[in-house]
């Protein structure tokens, strides 16, 4: 079977500079949101992904997949692995441009059954912005950062304003999740005070 790919990005692109803001290279990128499927350490059975940044415009990405993750028995879920995916490229989206952006479509290429018990080391790169649209693409690798490619996927996120999350999402819940964020970094604002007053 041939896989014809399209080009890409489909459309001409300006490069992606990462926000001058942006967490540098060996950052640990915590979890946005406890309750996220994807990385929220408050849903056990959701994914558990954890990310870190790369060097350029890469974050590097993990998960283990469980026996909440099976679809076929004994193997992962293409869609909680598309699932993965999205976190991973949205993950480097947000922390590395910095900028509220969705998920407007997100292809996925499944090139090996992935096992329960396995590991997918998901890098991802920023591949360029055209206004509101930015295109992010990743390999997931099985069992090690250079093992071989399971599965890889292509996505294109639009920047919304924030707006978008307050008018169809739950106000309260983000009233709450940014007095987290505020909070912690006020913690981290002293503990760096402390260190380097
Ligand atoms: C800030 C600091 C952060 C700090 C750190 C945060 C970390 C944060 C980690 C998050 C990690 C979670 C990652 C999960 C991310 C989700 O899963 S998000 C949830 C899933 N996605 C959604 O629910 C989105 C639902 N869709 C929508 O709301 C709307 O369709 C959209 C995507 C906002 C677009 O609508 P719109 O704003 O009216 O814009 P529209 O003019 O339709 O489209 C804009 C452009 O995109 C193009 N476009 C849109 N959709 C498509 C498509 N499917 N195909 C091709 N082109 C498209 C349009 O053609 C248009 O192109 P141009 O005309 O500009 O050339």
């Amino acid at each position: 079977m041939s896989r014809v790919s399209q080009p890409w990005p489909p459309v001409p692109v300006e490069p992606a500079e990462a926000h001058p803001k942006a967490p540098p290279a060996g950052t640990e990128l915590g979890v946005h949101f406890g309750e996220c499927f994807g990385c929220g350490d408050e849903v056990e059975s959701g994914l558990h992904l954890r990310s870190r940044v790369g060097e350029g415009q890469t974050v590097h990405s993990k998960f283990t997949v469980t026996a909440a993750h099976q679809g076929a028995p004994g193997l992962a879920h293409g869609g909680l692995l598309a699932c993965a995916f999205d976190e991973a490229l949205g993950s480097t989206v947000g922390n590395l441009l910095r900028r509220p952006a969705v998920t407007g479509k997100l292809e996925t290429d499944f090139r090996r059954p992935v096992p329960v018990g396995s590991t997918l080391y998901i890098a991802t790169r920023l591949d360029g912005i055209a206004g509101r649209k930015i295109y992010v693409s990743a390999d997931g690798h099985l069992d090690a950062e250079d093992g071989p490619i399971a599965v890889s996927a292509r996505a294109l996120f639009v920047v919304v304003g924030f707006e978008h999350f307050s008018n169809h999402g739950d106000p309260q819940a983000l009233e709450k999740l940014a007095a987290a964020h505020e909070k912690a970094k006020r913690a981290r604002e002293q503990r760096e005070w402390e260190i380097n007053p």
